[in-house]
């Protein structure tokens, strides 16, 4: 039986894809005002990409943006995300700040889940996860590549090891090169959610060729998906109003 998650009245796993807006402002003030330019859009989720902020390296900075955030947006599910520059951020923290920033944020009470990459040592992984979980945090545990799609079992395994990590949201997000990649993404989705998982993922093939499978998740089985406000943060994400449009179209015609 496939478990849902339920964040602040947000049934993640449940219907619909969610929408996630990401805030990509570069100093306090633009994160402040994109954050409160977020009450009137229409999304069910925010993430803060905290490697777009200029002081990421300063916790006291990191905190006093997210204390700023929740209290704009109380009501929303929040994850906190450092996406390093190898995995198609904006910035690289060095494995022993990526790990005390994220353990540092987990513990803050401020954030509802922490996105931890996949693709760092085991023993961080744990170390992150086990920390979220014991502040009722949720973890995605997300992996990225920017330049191509690996192959169906491929990414099922990385999806598979996310979820043996404890992750609660398994994610990957692939480059497409031709149609084919993004069925191969769909396709992995697909397997994934009906033999394997037991819980929701998210996937997603990025830029203008993938952005079909941003707006077929319920079909396919990706839990959340990703749209703009005011700028992208990643190839591929289209306006929150468009996306839900869509996705409520698709949803009426399941
Ligand atoms: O990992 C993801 C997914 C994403 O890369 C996308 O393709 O929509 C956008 C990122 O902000 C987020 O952290």
């Amino acid at each position: 039986m496939k478990q849902t998650i339920t964040i602040k009245g947000v049934n993640i796993g449940e219907g619909a894809p969610k929408i996630c807006v990401p805030l990509v402002g570069r100093t306090l003030m633009e994160i402040v005002a994109e954050a409160g330019a977020l009450r009137n859009i229409d999304g069910d989720i925010v993430e803060w990409r905290a490697d777009f902020f200029d002081q990421v390296e300063d916790t006291e900075k990191v905190e006093e943006a997210l204390t700023k955030i929740r209290a704009l947006l109380p009501e929303t599910p929040l994850i906190f995300t450092f996406r390093s520059a190898k995995e198609g951020g904006e910035k690289e923290l060095g494995q022993e700040g990526y790990v005390k920033l994220n353990k540092k944020v987990a513990e803050s009470g401020l954030v509802d889940i922490i996105d931890v990459e996949l693709f760092n040592r085991e023993e961080d992984v744990k170390v992150l996860v086990d920390a979220a979980h014991s502040n009722k945090v949720y973890v995605i545990i997300s992996n990225h590549d920017f330049e191509k799609t690996p192959p169906k079992e491929e990414i099922i395994a990385r999806l598979c090891r996310a979820q043996e990590l404890g992750a609660d949201f398994p994610k990957i997000a692939v480059m497409p090169n031709s149609a084919n990649d993004v069925l191969t993404l769909l396709e992995a989705t697909l397997s994934m959610n009906d033999q394997y998982s037991d819980r929701p993922i998210i996937t997603m093939s990025m830029a203008g060729k993938g952005l079909i499978s941003r707006l077929t998740g319920e079909l396919f089985g990706s839990a959340v998906t990703f749209g703009a406000a005011k700028k992208a943060s990643a190839p591929g994400q289209v306006a929150v109003h468009e996306l839900r449009n869509v996705l409520s179209l698709l949803h009426q015609n399941r």
